[in-house]
């Protein structure tokens, strides 16, 4: 037999594996690196978080991303350069953190990795007829494979779609594992990039989990950061507070069809960009606010809309809610959906033992586990499929 099938019967018969997930999200803020341990599979997995770190990008990095993410034209060289590119970058970023860690490298037994989100087309936003839902994750997982010498697995978004979905969110894998208990109407409410959030009924009957994303999460804040104040976030809400909302324009951010329609839905920076603002404020008359004005707003559209999500679609005095991503630590945007959803039990992620910037690098890492010996599981209406493809070092 090939010696890597060889060996990669070896890993998925092992007792225990450790592996290490990579997230590198929306926000481009840099990429998350979870090395864990995980015996069993399915949701009988027993998995423990050993290490994680966040190496943030560089400002040159960013920008080169930039110009391929989230439009329709970009230099298709630049794609091809970067699929290479960022294979060997995260490769070199997981040397560095396991040097740090002082583990060696042949000592890991997998990397699950997502890869940079540059495009994400559900059919809903896409609109071609012809066409059905379709995203792209670039960084060329045989880069990571050869240079770091592990067994890589990547790509987990295309069977999503292949077996019918939209290629996200995949949190719910995952978040039934991590945070179900009987007894508890949970829901794990990740604000990255963008929002999301897994309902986990009380009954802990996993048919019926629900996984969707909700709308912008960090994306529009940052975004007019980067272009109006030359900064990459909004540090502590800083510029929030410092400015007004205008709830003319939030009216009209909030009018967008996107928060009707039916779940689950996925979305992205590809239509909550500031082109999408500037409409808005041009059909409000509103092009003149100041710009921590429009900070303001911007992140009163993240609470609200997530308010509005969750009064809409749960029985707000049955939840606890546990928040994750980045903007969990807007105090601007937590303290605002705290406000508004005053009988939701609110807390963070660290409550149920997961930190919740780890949290979706851990999933990705459940992924890459379930990859190599799990079962397909129907979790909700989502596809019951295993999903990733593997990339041998030799
Ligand atoms: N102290 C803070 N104050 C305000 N915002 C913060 C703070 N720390 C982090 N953030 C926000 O969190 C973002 C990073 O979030 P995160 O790493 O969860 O995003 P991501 O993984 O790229 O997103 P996605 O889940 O959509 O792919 C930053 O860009 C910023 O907007
Ligand atoms: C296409 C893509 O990369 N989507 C991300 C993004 O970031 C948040 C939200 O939009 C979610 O749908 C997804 O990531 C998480 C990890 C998911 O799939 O669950």
């Amino acid at each position: 037999m090939n010696k890597n099938l060889q060996e990669l019967f070896a890993v998925a018969q092992k007792e225990e594996r450790l592996g290490i997930g990579l997230m590198s999200g929306t926000s481009l803020d840099g990429l998350d690196i979870a090395l864990c341990s995980f015996s069993g599979s399915g949701l009988q997995t027993q998995f423990r978080l050993i290490n994680f770190i966040t190496t943030p990008y560089k400002e040159a990095f960013k920008k080169e991303v930039q110009q391929v993410f989230a439009q329709k034209q970009v230099s298709l060289e630049k794609v091809t350069l970067l699929n290479a590119y960022i294979g060997s970058f995260h490769a070199e970023l997981i040397l560095q953190a396991l040097a740090e860690w002082r583990i060696n490298p042949a000592e890991v037994d997998f990397i699950a990795s997502h890869g940079q989100t540059i495009y994400h087309a559900p059919k809903r936003l896409h609109q071609h007829q012809n066409y059905g839902n379709a995203t792209l994750q670039i960084g060329d997982a045989d880069h990571i494979a050869v240079k770091t010498g592990i067994l890589t697995i990547s790509d987990f978004r295309q069977k999503h779609i292949a077996a019918g979905g939209e290629g996200a969110p995949l949190a719910l894998y995952g978040d039934v594992l991590l945070g179900s208990k009987r007894g508890e109407n949970r829901i794990l409410l990740n604000i990255g990039g963008i929002a999301n959030l897994t309902y986990l009924p009380a009954d802990a009957d996993y048919t019926n989990v629900m996984c969707t994303d909700i709308g912008p999460g960090n994306t529009l804040i940052d975004a007019a950061c980067r272009a109006y104040f030359d900064k990459p976030f909004d540090e502590d809400s800083a510029i929030a507070y410092s400015g007004t909302v205008n709830e003319t324009l939030l009216d009209a951010l909030l009018h967008h069809p996107f928060f009707n329609e039916s779940l689950p839905k996925t979305t992205g920076p590809e239509l909550f960009n500031l082109n999408f603002v500037a409409d808005a404020q041009q059909a409000t008359r509103t092009l003149n606010l100041t710009k921590a004005d429009l900070v303001a707003t911007l992140s009163t559209f993240t609470g609200r809309s997530i308010a509005n999500f969750i009064r809409a679609n749960f029985n707000e005095p049955d939840i606890k809610l546990f928040t994750s991503g980045g903007g969990a630590r807007n105090p601007f945007v937590v303290e605002y959906i705290k406000k508004a959803l005053p009988n939701v039990t609110i807390a963070n992620t660290s409550e149920l033992g997961i930190d919740p910037d780890a949290k979706e690098a851990i999933l990705f890492a459940l992924l890459g586990n379930e990859a190599l010996c799990g079962e397909p599981i129907a979790i909700g209406n989502n596809p019951k499929v295993l999903m990733g493809k593997f990339s041998f070092p030799e």
